[in-house]
């Protein structure tokens, strides 16, 4: 299964979610995004998911290295963009909460297994920007 996530930069923090009670891997945190529908390309996953949960619209910047993990029998291939806001106030719809900080002070949060290498492939790049 390929799932698509975000990493919404704004005035150098990023947008991390919790996943609400009632989701799969509850409570758990994550960059918000979703499962790719039939004949969706990527980019268009991302815009339409993040659209739905948070309310608001992106500008994607670029893609990074997506991350294949396994839980338990179910494997998902995580693909994430880094994106800034293009408009809309946020409005959580499915998640419990959201947490805007510099990169470097979510590194404790419970993160989802998956994202983890996600998180780290982005901190790697933003200190190799000199950036936080
Ligand atoms: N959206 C998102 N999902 C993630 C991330 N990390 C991670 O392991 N996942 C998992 C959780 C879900 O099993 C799946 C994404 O599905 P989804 O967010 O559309 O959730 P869903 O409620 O439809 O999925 P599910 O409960 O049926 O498993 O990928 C992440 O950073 N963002």
């Amino acid at each position: 299964m390929k799932v698509t996530c975000a990493i919404i930069e704004k005035d150098g923090k990023i947008l991390a979610a919790q996943r609400s009670e009632k989701m799969s891997l509850p409570l758990k945190w994550e960059f918000p995004g979703g499962k790719i529908e039939n004949l969706e390309k990527p980019e268009e996953c991302i815009l339409r998911e993040i659209k739905e949960e948070l309310g608001i619209d992106l500008n994607i910047k670029y893609m990074l290295k997506s991350n294949t993990h396994c839980y338990g029998n179910r494997k998902i291939e995580l693909i994430p963009f880094v994106c800034s806001i293009a408009g809309g106030d946020i409005i959580l719809k499915e998640h419990k909460a959201v947490l805007w900080d510099f990169p470097l002070n979510l590194k404790n949060l419970d993160w989802a297994e998956a994202d983890i290498p996600i998180y780290n492939q982005y901190l790697s790049l933003v200190k190799g920007q000199g950036l936080k």
